[in-house]
């Protein structure tokens, strides 16, 4: 709940002011019952219609000023409420494009989906109860318990007593509910991630027949969900009409022992009359407020989960949202390079001696490996599957962080670039090519933002695709659908090669992104590249020797170790992993 406290501050003024017409609302509204009672007990009684006539025009006036209090009190409380919600909504945002590679793991996608929308909105809702329900409960009480008193003592006692027993009635009730919603929360993440699962593996369900099994999966993860709902709700079903019990005796209590006195004449038929408004007014805002006190803890474990995520590592939220922005707006640093130089050769990426391990993996995936990527050469890395290739891209990326030794970047550490991005010198294709949805232009914007047509058209040529989005309808503003669903996985590398050539970048990292490519696109492809990406350092991840067999070096990567590093012909010469790998793709 402190995160709350952080966002509220920028709501100091309409805190305030929440503050100042719930008190009026509530003063308003007990001032009604105060003039009811003086129309019945100095006008109706003594027959003064004056009175009757004077003290009635002032309810109509207490009415007004305290709907209007009322109506102000909402607007402002929807304005802090909506805003926070906002607010925490766009912080999560920026700060899970920040989070480490492994967090993101961590948290889960289902998790960090569900932690943006359903935990923002519990906090959204639970704002607005918080301040439209809560709030004006000690107002009410302390106001109205005053005037109670000042009519009957003992009667005010008796409404303290019942006021005592629903408080503790929901004391008792928020413990058994308070884990049942946190279940309530994790369950939801985990329908989630089997919706998820559902949608994206639509078509593995489809192709092995799974369709009843992913049913049956769906419904024992609804059925969980609605069984805990139901228990909750039960605790509620059973709570409620007695707290209403409680209510009718306080009723029956004035009536009762008010009557009592009416009739010895300690008190006057008005003020009963007075008193039974003042109990219904506070009990009624007492029950209200407790019965949505329940509701805070839900709140409280949604806070804790949004916490978990901005408070966890990575860059602050403002320092995010600054680098993203920079990012976008500048579309990155193109052919001026951080020192607004451009070299024109010379080592682009050095990796000396660089280990790295999974958190819990037995043994490291690289050990101690050296080699240097040259601006207008083309560096491969190959290897067996599961050698440590994709490790090499992320580190080099910086979604992780190396355990041992360096990897450069033009000469400067990567962890010494701060908030000099070097993701700007970098365009990166990773290993599944993700497109978002929008048009083609749209995606190649995301590699650089200002990209003329020209250049689109330039860099959609050098991934040999040029061709292919000339034949549709609508050219560069071709739609794509989610993840790039309507196109085939060449395709799509061949757009996110684009996405990446298109921000002339000092290192163009691929990730084996010619694998879906036939024979003669590949080759087609590279011709294109060291064409067009003349100055650029080439790193290419790929299984296949064909397609880095021109390479100035190739890294042979065997179980996370560079076990040789030089030409095709060099390496056929002294490496033998390097050997059978040629072998094993030429039979
Ligand atoms: N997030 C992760 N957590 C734990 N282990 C991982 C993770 N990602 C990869 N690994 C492990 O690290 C090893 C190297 O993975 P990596 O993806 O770098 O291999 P690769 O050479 O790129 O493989 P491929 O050619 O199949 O893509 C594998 O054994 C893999 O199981």
């Amino acid at each position: 709940m402190i995160i709350l406290a952080r966002f509220l501050k920028n709501y100091k003024l309409a805190c305030v002011g929440v503050g100042v017409f719930m008190l009026v609302q509530v003063v308003a509204a007990l001032l009604i019952p105060t003039l009811v009672a003086s129309i019945v007990n100095d006008g109706i009684v003594v027959g003064d219609m004056d009175h009757v006539w004077t003290m009635g025009f002032a309810m109509l006036g207490a009415a007004a000023v305290s709907a209007a209090a009322a109506l102000a009190a909402t607007y402002a409380s929807s304005f802090i409420a909506t805003g926070v919600s906002l607010d925490l909504a766009c912080a999560l945002y920026e700060k899970i494009h920040r989070l480490p590679y492994l967090e993101v793991g961590r948290f889960g996608v289902a998790s960090l989906i569900t932690r943006c929308t359903s935990d923002v909105n519990q906090i959204q809702q639970a704002l607005l109860i918080f301040i439209g329900m809560l709030l004006p409960v000690p107002f009410m009480v302390v106001v109205g318990m005053a005037l109670m008193f000042s009519k009957d003592a003992v009667l005010a006692d008796g409404i303290v007593g019942i006021m005592i027993a629903i408080i503790v009635v929901f004391l008792v009730l928020s413990r058994v509910v308070i884990p049942s919603f946190e279940k309530l929360q994790r369950q939801l993440d985990t329908m989630n991630r089997t919706v998820r699962e559902s949608v994206a593996g639509v078509r593995i369900v489809r192709a092995f027949r799974r369709t009843k099994w992913d049913g049956l999966r769906m419904e024992g993860v609804a059925e969980d969900y609605a069984a805990t709902a139901i228990k909750t709700n039960r605790i509620f079903a059973v709570a409620v009409p007695f707290v209403m019990l409680l209510f009718n005796v306080a009723t029956f209590m004035i009536l009762f022992v008010g009557g009592n006195q009416v009739a010895e004449g300690a008190l006057e038929i008005g003020d009963i009359m007075a008193l039974v408004e003042y109990a219904m007014l506070i009990l009624g805002y007492l029950l209200m407020g407790v019965a949505m006190l329940v509701f805070i803890p839900q709140a409280q474990v949604s806070a804790r989960r949004i916490s978990e995520v901005l408070e966890g590592e990575g860059a602050s939220s403002a320092e995010g949202a600054e680098e993203a922005g920079k990012a976008v707006g500048e579309g990155l640093s193109r052919s001026s390079g951080i020192d607004g130089k451009r070299p024109v050769s010379g080592p682009a990426v050095e990796f000396k001696g660089v280990g790295f391990s999974y958190e819990g993996a037995e043994k490291p995936v690289l050990e101690n490996v050296s080699f240097t990527a040259n601006l207008g050469e083309t560096t491969a890395i190959v290897g067996a599957t599961g050698s440590g290739k994709s490790t090499v891209a992320n580190l080099l990326m910086g979604f992780l962080e190396a355990g041992q030794g360096d990897i450069l970047l033009f000469g400067k550490p990567l962890g010494s670039y701060g908030s000099d991005d070097p993701h700007e010198r970098i365009g990166f294709v990773p290993q599944k090519p993700f497109l978002f949805s929008g048009t083609i232009a749209d995606n190649l914007r995301h590699g650089f933002a200002r990209a003329t047509v020209r250049q689109m058209w330039s860099a959609l040529s050098t991934a040999q695709i040029a061709d292919f989005v000339e034949g549709l309808e609508k050219g560069l503003d071709s739609p794509v659908s989610q993840g790039g669903g309507n196109f085939s996985g060449g395709q799509r590398q061949r757009l996110a090669i684009a996405r990446a050539v298109v921000r002339q970048p000092d290192v163009l990292l691929l990730d084996d992104s010619f694998s879906a490519l036939d024979a003669t696109t590949d080759l087609a492809l590279r011709r294109a590249l060291k064409r067009d990406a003349t100055n650029s350092a080439k790193i290419v991840i790929a299984q296949r020797v064909s397609s880095i067999i021109d390479a100035e070096r190739i890294v042979v990567l065997d179980e996370g170790r560079a076990v040789g590093v030089g030409t095709h012909s060099e390496l056929l010469e002294t490496c033998p992993e390097y050997r059978a790998i040629v072998q094993s793709q030429e039979g």
